[in-house]
C-alpha cells in the first residue's frame, strides 16, 4: 500500500518535502537551545494566542515579571499565530550583550513602517549605517550644554497652542487604539506578515490616520521653524545644532543629514521627548499622593533652596535625585523592548540555566530569526538583585549605602537601570530627559500637593508607558491643592 502510494508522483513529493522539513527542523533544533530554555506555565498559553494574550491583558510587563519569579530571569513564551517561541530576556548579562551587539539585534521589521508613520525615518527608525551616520551627526546636539534651552525655541504655550491641541488629541487616539484587541491583533498581523505593515500604514483607517497626522502637524512645524529663521548660527537649541552640523558636514564633504532627515528627526525629538517622559511623571506622582511623607521630604528638600532654582541647584538636590530615578526605576517611560537576532550566536547568561533534564546552562545558541523580549520594569525589580523589596517606591534606597546592588550585579545603563536601553542604540535624550523630569516635579511639587483619588489606575503599555482608568488610556486624575 506504501509503496503504491509513493508510486504516484504528487505523493512521491510530498513525502520528499515532509522528509527534508523534519530534517531541517531537527537539525535547526540540534543548533540551538531555545526549547531547553525554561517555559512560562504552558497552561497559560491560548492555541492561537500564546502566551501573548496574557501578557496583552496584563499591566505593563507585570505577566513577564510573575513568570520571571517562577521560571528566572531568562525564559520563553508560546508566540501568538504560531510564531517560534519568543525569549523573554531580564537577565543582565544577556540583555547588555543584545544590547551592545546593536548591528547583530535589530528592532523587529515590523516595527519600522508604523513609526516611520508616526515618527519619520529619524534615528528610532533608522537601523545598521543609516543609523551609524543619523547619530553621529545628531549626538553632539545631545552632549553640548543644550539643557536649559531645551528643544527648539518654541513655545508650544503650555499645551494650549493650535499645534499642541492637535497633537494632543490624535496622540490620544492613537493610544487608545493601542489598547484595544484590535490594536493587539494589528501587531501580530504586522510580526507575522512584515509587508503587510507597509500596506496598512497606507489604509484609511482611523488609528493609522491618527499616526499619521501626528507626523503632518509635526512636519508642518518643523518646516516652519527651519523657514522662519528661528534656526540662527548663534541658536544653541537641537534644531540649530543640527542643521549646523548638518552645513559643516556638507561643507566638509562629509556625510550630512538631508533636510527630510532632520525634519524627520526634529518629529522624534517632538513625540519621544514629550510622551515618554510624560508617562513616567504620571506615575511618579502617582507615588507621591500615595505616599505624603515621602511627597513632604521632597517638598522641603527643594524649599530649603530658597530661590527659583538653577542648573546648578537641580543637580545638588539629592532626594529630589532620588525620588527620580525610583520613579524611572519602577515606571519607565518605555517599559520593555523587542529585538530579532540577525544572526547565529551565542548569549551569556549572569545567571545559569537548568534545563529539564538536569544540565547546566551558562549560555544560550540562538538562530538567526530569533525574537526576544526585554521587559526592563522586570529587570528592575529582581528580588534577587534588588533585595525583598525590590518593588516597593522608596526613594531613600538610593541614599542608603548598600541598598542599591554594586555595579557589577547591575546591566550597564543609566544608574544601573536600563530605563534608557544601553549600548549604542541607547536613549539619546536621557540627559535631557533627567534633567528636564527634575525641573518638572520640583516646579510642581514645590507649590502644589498631590492626593490620591479613588480612580482604579491600571499601567499599560501603548506604545509608551500609560496610566488607564476606565479603559481610557492617557490621563490620571489626582486630587490637587495648593502646597501650605
Ligand atoms: C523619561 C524619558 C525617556 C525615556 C524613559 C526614554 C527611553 C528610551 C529608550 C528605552 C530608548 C530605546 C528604545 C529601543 O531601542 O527599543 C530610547 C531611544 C531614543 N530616545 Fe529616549 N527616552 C526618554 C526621553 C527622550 C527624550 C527627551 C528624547 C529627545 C528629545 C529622546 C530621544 C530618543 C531617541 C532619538 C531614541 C532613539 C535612539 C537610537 O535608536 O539611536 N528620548 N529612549
Amino acid at each position: 500500500m506504501a509503496a503504491a502510494f509513493l508510486s504516484s508522483p504528487p505523493a512521491l513529493l510530498l513525502s520528499v518535502a515532509a522528509f527534508l522539513y523534519i530534517v531541517r527542523w531537527l537539525s535547526n533544533r540540534k543548533r540551538q537551545d531555545v526549547h531547553r530554555v525554561p517555559s512560562a506555565p504552558p497552561a497559560l498559553a491560548h492555541w492561537l494566542w500564546g502566551h501573548e494574550l496574557a501578557t496583552f491583558q496584563g499591566q505593563a510587563t507585570e505577566t513577564y515579571t510573575k513568570w520571571a519569579a517562577l521560571c528566572g530571569p531568562f525564559f520563553r513564551v508560546k508566540g501568538a499565530l504560531f510564531h517560534p517561541d519568543i525569549i523573554v530576556a531580564a537577565d543582565h548579562a544577556a540583555v547588555q550583550h543584545i544590547f551592545q551587539n546593536a548591528d547583530d539585534y535589530v528592532k523587529s521589521p515590523a516595527f519600522r513602517p508604523p513609526v516611520a508613520n508616526v515618527l519619520g525615518k529619524g534615528l528610532v527608525w533608522a537601523e545598521g549605517e543609516d543609523h551609524k551616520t543619523q547619530r553621529r551627526i545628531i549626538a553632539p546636539a545631545f552632549s553640548l550644554d543644550i539643557i536649559g534651552r531645551v528643544a527648539f525655541g518654541h513655545d508650544f504655550k503650555a499645551g494650549q497652542s493650535t499645534e499642541a491641541k492637535e497633537i494632543h488629541a490624535s496622540w490620544e487616539g492613537h493610544v487608545n487604539t493601542g489598547l484595544g484587541f484590535g490594536g493587539f491583533v494589528a501587531m501580530l498581523v504586522m510580526r507575522a506578515v512584515p509587508f503587510i505593515t507597509l500596506l496598512l500604514t497606507k489604509l484609511p483607517v482611523e488609528a493609522i490616520r491618527a499616526g499619521g497626522r501626528i507626523r503632518e502637524i509635526t512636519t508642518k512645524l518643523s518646516m516652519r521653524l527651519l523657514e522662519s529663521g528661528s534656526v540662527s548660527e548663534k541658536g544653541r537649541d537641537i534644531m540649530s545644532i543640527l542643521v549646523k552640523a548638518e552645513r559643516a558636514g556638507a561643507s566638509k564633504g562629509g556625510a550630512a543629514l538631508t533636510p527630510q532627515q532632520i525634519v524627520d528627526n526634529v518629529n522624534t525629538f517632538i513625540m519621544v521627548g514629550h510622551e515618554t517622559t510624560a508617562g513616567s511623571l504620571s506615575f511618579t506622582l502617582l507615588e507621591l499622593a500615595r505616599r505624603p511623607e515621602v511627597q513632604e521630604k521632597l517638598r522641603d528638600e527643594i524649599r530649603r533652596v530658597g530661590r527659583d532654582l538653577s542648573y546648578d541647584d537641580i543637580q545638588r538636590l539629592e532626594y529630589l535625585d532620588a525620588v527620580v530615578k525610583e520613579g524611572l526605576r519602577l515606571h519607565p517611560a518605555s517599559p520593555q523592548t523587542e529585538r530579532v537576532a540577525l544572526r547565529d550566536d551565542v548569549i551569556p547568561l549572569s545567571k545559569p540555566i537548568t534545563t529539564a533534564a538536569g544540565e547546566t546552562l551558562s549560555s544560550i545558541r540562538v538562530r538567526a530569526g530569533q525574537v526576544f523580549h526585554i521587559p526592563f520594569t522586570t529587570m528592575h525589580v529582581n528580588p534577587s538583585v534588588w533585595g525583598p523589596d525590590a518593588a516597593q517606591f522608596d526613594p531613600a534606597r538610593w541614599l542608603t549605602p548598600g541598598r542599591v546592588p554594586p555595579p557589577s550585579a547591575l546591566p550597564h545603563g543609566w544608574s544601573g537601570l536600563v530605563t534608557f536601553c544601553d549600548g549604542p542604540r541607547n536613549c539619546i535624550g536621557y540627559r535631557l530627559a533627567v534633567f528636564e523630569f527634575k525641573v518638572i516635579l520640583a516646579t510642581l511639587v514645590r507649590s502644589l500637593e498631590f492626593h490620591e483619588t479613588t480612580a482604579v489606575v491600571l499601567e499599560k503599555i501603548s506604545p509608551t508607558l500609560q496610566p488607564v482608568v476606565d479603559g481610557r488610556g492617557g490621563l490620571l486624575p489626582l486630587h490637587i491643592t495648593l502646597a501650605q
